[in-house]
């Protein structure tokens, strides 16, 4: 821990709560490392518009934070497009159970993200430069991605990595709801399902797209809901 470390903690503790999440003194520290390095390497490298570390813990950590009940419990899941490593960092750091690979088409990112891996010791996350069209196709319990294209671009490149019963998980703005709307009638064999949410001090309405395999979908609750 640094000086300003343990507010900033503190700040991430009290959000995750009001989200129903729990993270551990350990991972709050891995995630202060995280934020405290990109703020650092940020000054050299582009990895984030917001630099104010409380504006990144909500923005960034909390939002991605987000994912935690929607992840599959263990398997390997891809994150596609980490920039500085959002969501794919807080995934790891969050479920150790999963073990994660974040890739990203800028060598410079995933140097950052590489370096945090090491720092933190994180054995159970990985990052790869290179274009995901580049990828070879592989078996992914869940792929997911935060800001990275168009849904209906992000469906199709996630395809090839989908375990049979896996799940696509996009993170999107305020607008996730039209997107899906538009992208659903593309993809006729995929249960699409769109929930927004306020990231938790108010700093904006965010969504996830929430989908899966027709086929592999016994966990649709009486509503019609995604489990
Ligand atoms: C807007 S940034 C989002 C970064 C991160 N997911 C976040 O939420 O902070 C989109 C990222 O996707 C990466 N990207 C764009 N096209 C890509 C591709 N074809 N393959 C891999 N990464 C790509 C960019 O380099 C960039 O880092």
């Amino acid at each position: 821990m640094q000086a300003g470390d343990s507010l900033w903690c503190e700040k991430v503790k009290e959000g995750a709560a009001l989200m129903g999440l729990y993270p551990a003194p350990e991972v709050l520290e891995g995630l202060a490392l995280h934020v405290r390095n990109l703020i650092l390497w940020n000054k050299k490298i582009n990895l984030t518009a917001i630099t104010d570390p409380l504006e990144v813990a909500e923005k960034h950590v909390l939002d991605s934070l987000t994912l935690t009940a929607h992840l599959p419990a263990g398997g390997r899941v891809l994150d596609m497009g980490s920039g500085g490593g959002f969501p794919g960092l807080v995934m790891a750091l969050m479920r150790p159970d999963l073990d994660v690979l974040m890739v990203d088409s800028v060598q410079k990112k995933m140097v950052f993200v590489q370096d945090v891996i090491r720092s933190l010791k994180l054995a159970n996350a990985s990052a790869l430069h290179t274009r995901v069209e580049s990828l070879d196709a592989g078996d992914f319990s869940c792929v997911v991605s935060r800001a990275f294209t168009s849904l209906e671009r992000f469906v199709s490149l996630s395809l090839p990595f989908l375990a049979s019963s896996g799940s696509i998980i996009a993170m999107k703005g305020p607008d996730g709801r039209d997107e899906t709307a538009a992208a659903a009638p593309m993809f006729p064999e995929l249960a699409m399902e769109c929930r927004t949410y306020g990231l938790p001090f108010g700093g904006g309405e965010r969504s996830l797209v929430l989908i899966r395999r027709r086929e592999a979908m016994p966990s649709l609750t009486a509503s019609g809901k995604m489990a």
